[in-house]
């Protein structure tokens, strides 16, 4: 049996990104950038005013009690040209004229003289003025040709609000994966949902690796359900080669039981193992393997948790590897209850997080932790990860965490509490080295 990161070595060394696509920009929300971008403008793009107020050129006549006769008005959009040398009306946006370099604000001024419609021809100014004041500087925010953002970053809002600014609308994001879910077991009703035959139980795998797996903006080719035989299995396979698949994700027949087939027959069809058994808990029968036609069949034992801890540590690992994205940052948090796991095994464990009065992120592992059980995670906030230190966690020490879902960025906290938190406003968890 190997360990967790021997197991995590073999899975993505022979990864490689997945090609790149162009996307307009309206549609690249949850997408990854394929390459690094450059600025093809400065933000600002050109001088303009801070405050709605009086363009000047500042030096030894702005002094505070000046007075200044005033020749037109700017608004934002309003084209500028030429230059200028005595004070101008200007509001927020509008470009500086050239020859002036800075904008007294409305009220720091009196107006001393205006025309019939409000429009000010003289003003007084309150205050000095000095060069630069209430001026927003060409490129002071992005300088044109700068790097903006690294190829592997998830498009988000906020970078969708810098590449707009940016005029850019379209760009090269990385292929959405590609992936198949087969869910093994003849206990797995199919057809009408209820009521359940003797022996039989919903599938609740299959659902949940499709939620996880399009909230981490993969495409989910397919998700069938087939029996505990070779035939379905291998028919379904081959189906998702056909499809295009990058990854096969099966849940269920790993193990040790008399049906549990998918070890013996990716061998039959040729496929390359790189792993069957991890040392973790649970999730322990995880079978990872490469299919001569190409995808990669990651075989989660079918247990439900074990199901949440393969789609989390391993298939999370490998769609940042097809982006691009390098590892994870590893999260960190105080163990507000000793913990003990078995020596030799890396332990996820379902928790709550929450903030202490310090502002200091604490983590629980819930009470009830067997593999089967659903509802604690429903319940959780996080998983808190558990290896070394022969087995004995005290209280208090630093324990690695991640967040429940794929999407790395999304850890909740105080959900597994009610929402309780010693003190909701901050949130301090350290981050350092990649996992
Ligand atoms: N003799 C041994 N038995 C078992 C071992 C072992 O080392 N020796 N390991 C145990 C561990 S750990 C796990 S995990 C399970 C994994 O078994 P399989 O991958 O073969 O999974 P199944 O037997 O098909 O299912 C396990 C469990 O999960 C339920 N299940 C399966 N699919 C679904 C689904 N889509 N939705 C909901 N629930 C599902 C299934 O009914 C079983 O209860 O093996 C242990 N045994
Ligand atoms: O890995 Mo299993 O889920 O411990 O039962």
């Amino acid at each position: 049996m190997i360990s967790y990161r021997e197991a995590i070595e073999r899975l993505l060394a022979p990864l490689s990104v997945l090609p790149s696509e162009s996307c307009a920009l309206a549609d690249a929300g949850g997408r990854v950038l394929a390459d690094t971008l450059t600025s093809p403008l400065a933000l600002p793009s050109f001088d303009h005013a801070a405050m709605d107020g009086y363009a000047l050129k500042a030096g030894a006549s702005t002094g505070g009690g000046s007075e200044h006769p005033v020749r037109g008005s700017l608004a934002a959009g309003d084209a500028v040209p030429g230059a200028r040398s005595s004070a101008c009306e200007i509001m927020t946006g509008a470009r500086l004229p050239d020859g002036l370099d800075a904008v007294v604000a409305v009220e720091r001024t009196d107006v001393l003289q205006a025309q019939p419609d409000g429009t000010p021809r003289r003003i007084r100014l309150l205050d000095d003025v000095t060069p630069g004041q209430n001026v927003r500087r060409t490129g002071s925010d992005v300088s044109r040709g700068a790097s903006v953002l690294a190829a592997g970053t998830v498009i988000e809002p906020a970078q969708i609000m810098l590449l707009a600014a940016l005029g850019i609308t379209r760009l090269a994001v990385v292929r959405r994966p590609r992936v198949a879910i087969i869910c093994t077991g003849k206990e797995l009703q199919t057809g009408a949902p209820s009521p359940l035959r003797d022996g039989q139980i919903h599938n609740s795998n299959g659902p949940y690796l499709v939620a996880e797996l399009r909230r981490a903006d993969a495409e989910v080719v397919s998700c069938v359900t087939v029996d505990d035989t070779v035939h379905p299995y291998v028919a379904a396979l081959e189906r998702a080669v056909e499809a295009g698949v990058d990854m096969v994700v099966s849940t269920g027949a790993v193990s040790m039981g008399r049906h549990d087939f998918v070890p013996d027959t990716l061998r039959q069809v040729g496929a390359r193992l790189l792993f069957h058994k991890v040392a973790i808990r649970p999730g322990k029968p995880l079978l990872a393997a490469r299919l001569h036609a190409g995808p990669l069949v990651l075989a989660l034992p079918g247990t439900p948790m074990a199901v949440a801890v393969g789609a989390r540590f391993f298939v999370a690992p490998v769609l940042r590897a097809m982006a691009g994205q390098g590892g994870e940052p590893v999260l960190h948090a105080t163990l507000a209850s000793a913990q003990h796991s078995k020596p030799g095994l890396r332990h996820f464990l379902r928790a709550a997080l929450w903030l202490d009065e310090q502002g200091r992120l604490q983590a629980r592992p819930l009470d009830r932790q067997e593999p089967f059980r659903i509802q604690p995670f429903a319940h959780a906030d996080a998983w808190v990860v558990l290896d070394g230190h022969a087995g004995d966690f005290a209280s208090g020490m630093q324990v690695e965490i991640a967040s429940l879902g794929l999407a790395a960025t999304s850890l909740s906290i105080g959900a597994a509490t009610g929402g309780r938190t010693d003190r909701p406003s901050r949130c301090a968890f350290s981050r350092d080295e990649p996992r």
